[in-house]
């Protein structure tokens, strides 16, 4: 029996929700295949194959066109699984690294040709064993043009970060909003707290995406169909309607406890954004803003 961990559903639904033409899922990862990209030795999680090939039909079974994978932490600073997704992708796909601060304006040129456009700082404790916060920054000031930083925190670090994170010179991309407690409703005060960030600089923008991780009945949630989550989260969308991106978190690390279907994570597209133009913004507009502005 495989210690190996399946995170992701065999037959996800189709979804009812149709994306427009374009649609981005701007956030999703690969993991190896092993046998080719061994797995991080530090990696917290060791996931079964979930390589490009299953991604790309994923993409396609839920009527999208494009991808932008974000290195997964159990492929630590090795990008080589992610590049390889983005060299099959026929030009679909684009990606967020995650790099050793010290790596060389020669290797970040390199990964700008293969197709990254920003570095990932991650600060989940169950994820990663260190977040050094000074080379962080040391790396986000060199970082190639029209770069980004997607970040990862809790809502509970949210206030001990502020300084670090106003000192990074380029966008910043928080992950799933930073964990709000959407039970809170959208009043709550991880909203509160959210919002009061957003508010603080023009550019950083979020991703309003998750539902099953942060209304998951494992996390005092109801599950899908995820109704905390929609309420919580569509005011925030429509506030900051040109700062947002949305994907499906697939293959959905650690989360083969209540392993959503992908078809339903869709179908929440039109509860947090449920007019064409917002849907537009949020699967289109502006994730081309941030992956590919050539072609805009
Ligand atoms: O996939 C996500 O966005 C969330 C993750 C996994 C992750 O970030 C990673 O492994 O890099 C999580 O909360 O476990």
């Amino acid at each position: 029996m495989s210690d190996r961990i399946v995170s992701w559903h065999g037959a996800p639904s189709k979804p009812g929700y149709t994306p427009p033409a374009g649609a981005v899922d701007a956030h999703c990862h690969v993991f190896g295949p092993m046998a080719q990209f061994p797995f991080s030795a530090k990696a917290k999680y060791l996931p079964e194959d979930a390589g490009p090939d299953k991604l790309f039909a994923l993409r396609d079974h839920l009527g999208f066109t494009r991808n932008v994978i974000v290195q997964a932490s159990c492929h630590g600073t090795d990008n080589a699984a992610t590049l390889d997704a983005i060299a099959k992708s026929q030009g679909k796909a684009r990606g967020v690294a995650v790099v050793d601060p010290a790596i060389s304006e020669a290797d970040l040129a390199a990964l700008h040709e293969g197709g990254i456009r920003g570095i990932r700082f991650n600060f989940l404790k169950r994820l990663v064993d260190d977040a050094p916060k000074d080379k962080f920054l040391e790396v986000a000031r060199r970082l190639p043009k029209g770069w980004h930083v997607v970040i990862y925190f809790e809502a509970d670090i949210l206030e001990e970060l502020r300084p670090f994170m106003d000192a990074i010179p380029v966008p910043l991309v928080v992950d799933h909003m930073g964990r709000p407690d959407v039970t809170q409703g959208p009043d709550g005060a991880d909203m509160k707290a959210f919002r009061a960030f957003l508010e603080s600089r023009d550019d950083i923008w979020f991703k309003p995406t998750c539902p099953d991780r942060l209304d998951a009945i494992k996390e005092g949630g109801k599950g899908d169909p995820w109704d905390a989550f929609a309420d919580a989260v569509a005011p925030l969308v429509a506030d900051y309607q040109d700062r947002v991106i949305w994907g499906t978190d697939w293959p959905h690390p650690n989360m083969q406890d209540e392993i959503p279907d992908d078809g339903h994570i869709v179908d929440m597209i039109p509860r947090i954004a449920p007019t064409e133009e917002l849907q537009r913004k949020l699967l289109v507009t502006n994730p081309m803003r941030l992956y590919w502005p050539e072609e805009l």
